[in-house]
């Protein structure tokens, strides 16, 4: 199946990834953009490459083969802590790493990390700062939690926290790694809400496809390593892509008079 490729003049652009382990190739030629100011799911089966991807635009892996831009500019190419004012992250690892680096510290200190990127050395942090962060909290309905110990919260609780972790840093572009772990449904929404309505450029792999139905714009479809399709996300998002890329039989629901589309699966008999 060839992938409809959609090129935007700005936003986050992976133009021919490919990233191995041995003889492996974990990402096979990756070639999209995430458009500016829209979010981009990212989904497919365990193991088919999401974070693999993600961790290519936040600098943690490394690309074997192609170039990773943002707006124009190759991210592998800058110094660090530019990309780090340009890009912020909610990786999948980023609660054990904060449980860990976190002893001891409230959600405010954690928070407030995050604006260390616009200091230079050991610069103290402004009114500026806390002001963001207070703000960041408050989006997403953590701002009860600032005095908080970080270790001692709950696992929805670190995640809402991360989020707004990842908001102060003031980055206009984000990448979320399965966000939505450890979420009630209510805040599953609400996060993918949130995001939507920053319009920031972001990509947000995803394993639930109804709530990239729902809030995001575009969707780009991973499997074993290779991006099979990518668009519109009621385009991306059918019942055809579906069975090709999971192997499960999905129906189509139309919603508020037909302007939304909701997905129901079903295991498919061999
Ligand atoms: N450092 C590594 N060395 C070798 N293989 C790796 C490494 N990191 C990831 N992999 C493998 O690469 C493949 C893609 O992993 P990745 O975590 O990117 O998938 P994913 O789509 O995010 O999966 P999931 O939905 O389960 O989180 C997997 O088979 C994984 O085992």
């Amino acid at each position: 199946m060839s992938a409809r490729i959609y090129r935007a003049p700005e936003g986050l652009q992976f133009d021919g990834i490919t990233v191995e382990r041995g003889r492996r190739k974990l990402v096979t030629d990756a070639d999209f953009t995430a458009p500016a100011g829209q979010v981009t799911a990212l989904v497919g089966p365990n193991g088919s490459g999401k974070s693999t991807l993600l961790k290519t635009a936040y600098r943690l892996v490394r690309p074997d083969f192609g170039t990773v831009r943002l707006d124009g500019e190759d991210l592998w190419q800058m110094p660090r802590r530019q990309a780090a004012r340009q890009i912020a992250v909610m990786a999948q690892e980023s609660q054990t790493v904060v449980d860990s680096a976190g002893m001891g510290q409230s959600v405010l200190d954690i928070v407030l990390m995050a604006r260390s990127v616009h200091h230079s050395g050991f610069s103290p942090d402004t009114d500026a700062d806390l002001s963001t962060v207070v703000n960041s909290l408050e989006t997403v309905q953590a701002g009860h939690l600032a005095d908080r110990g970080f270790t001692e919260l709950s696992g929805g609780e670190k995640q809402r926290v991360l989020l707004a972790r990842a908001l102060a840093q003031g980055a206009g572009t984000l990448l979320l790694d399965e966000p939505t772990n450890h979420l009630d449904i209510a805040f599953q929404m609400e996060l993918l809400h949130i995001v939507r309505e920053l319009g920031l450029t972001a990509i947000v792999a995803l394993h639930d496809l109804n709530l990239a139905l729902a809030y995001c714009d575009y969707a780009a479809v991973l499997s074993s390593g290779r991006l099979i399709d990518h668009g519109p996300v009621n385009q991306v998002l059918t019942e055809a892509q579906v069975r090709t890329a999971f192997g499960v039989r999905a129906s189509t629901m139309t919603l508020s008079g037909g302007q939304q589309t909701r997905l129901a699966f079903q295991r498919l008999e061999h």
